[in-house]
């Protein structure tokens, strides 16, 4: 792992990695927070946080704000990027596809599958590199996201409970199956064998792996890809029927941006710290 940058920050450091990733074929920045507790040798809690369509690890960091909040409650904040990047690598001019769009799955359709191996990225390979090079609690560790992020947080945490003890959302995509952004995904990235779209949808896994414990979302209501993209409802009556409990917290007013993002970050680290310490 490269260090490329490094500031101080509420005690902390953040940090910027890149490292050769197995998984993409590619290198990979992510950027940490480490609070003081970690630079001082003591193993933390972590929340990886999974960002939306366009974005990098920049945006949650220079937009969302989470270094005094992951401070205060001692824990270490992870943001990786969205997909593997580089010339040599397949993208889409649209930008919901290919570079900035890798949806956290594994691709098995050319040309995306040779680099676009994100479900093995998250779920495998980054929390192994964590924890070998960082000071983590491995057995505390929680996910969260915004949007194809959000989506990416509640499939991989109910398809991994052992690794990730604890999930919540901003604005999640919760059932690509039936939204344009996830058909097209899907479409370009699994084929036209819909029968292996349900492993990423997570209204299809509430019902098939369930998830033995809570799960916040914040969803704004005055969001623009509410009604077309988002389907909060759907994911609401899909863990009713699995008794799953859900507390999705419909925001008067916002939008889908990081101004309504930073607003409710506060509340997910706590969240997350209340079930990881
Ligand atoms: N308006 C965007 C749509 C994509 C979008 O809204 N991306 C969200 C995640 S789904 C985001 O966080 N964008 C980056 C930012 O706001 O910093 C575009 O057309 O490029």
């Amino acid at each position: 792992m490269e260090l490329i940058s490094k500031v101080k920050s509420f005690g902390g450091e953040q940090r910027v990695y890149r490292h050769a990733s197995k998984s993409t074929g590619t290198d990979m920045d992510f950027a940490v927070f480490l609070p003081r507790e970690a630079l001082d040798g003591y193993a933390c809690s972590s929340l990886i946080y999974l960002s939306g369509l366009t974005c990098t690890w920049e945006n949650v960091m220079t937009k969302g704000f989470p270094q005094q909040h992951a401070a205060e409650h001692g824990m270490i904040f992870v943001a990786p990027d969205t997909s593997p990047r580089g010339e040599a690598v397949a993208n889409d001019e649209a930008y919901d596809l290919g570079q900035g769009a890798g949806f956290y799955l594994n691709a098995t359709q050319n040309p995306w599958k040779s680099n676009f191996q994100m479900e093995s990225y998250i779920a495998e390979e980054l929390p192994e590199l964590l924890i070998d090079s960082l000071p983590l609690d491995e057995d505390a560790i929680g996910l969260t996201g915004h949007s194809m992020g959000g989506h990416g947080a509640l499939t991989l945490a109910m398809k991994n409970p052992d690794l990730f003890q604890s999930v919540s959302a901003f604005a999640p995509i919760v059932n690509p199956m039936d939204c344009p952004w996830g058909q097209k995904a899907f479409k370009n990235y699994l084929g036209d064998d819909e029968a292996t779209y349900a492993a990423y949808d997570a209204c299809a896994l509430v019902a098939s792996e369930g998830w033995e414990k809570d799960i916040l979302i914040d969803q704004g209501m005055a969001d623009n890809f509410l009604e077309e993209q988002l389907k909060p409802w759907a994911f609401d009556a899909a863990c009713r029927k699995a008794g799953i409990d859900l507390t999705l917290r419909l925001q008067g007013g916002y939008d889908h941006s990081y101004y309504f993002i930073s607003t409710f970050l506060a509340d997910h680290v706590a969240w997350h710290a209340a079930r990881l310490d």
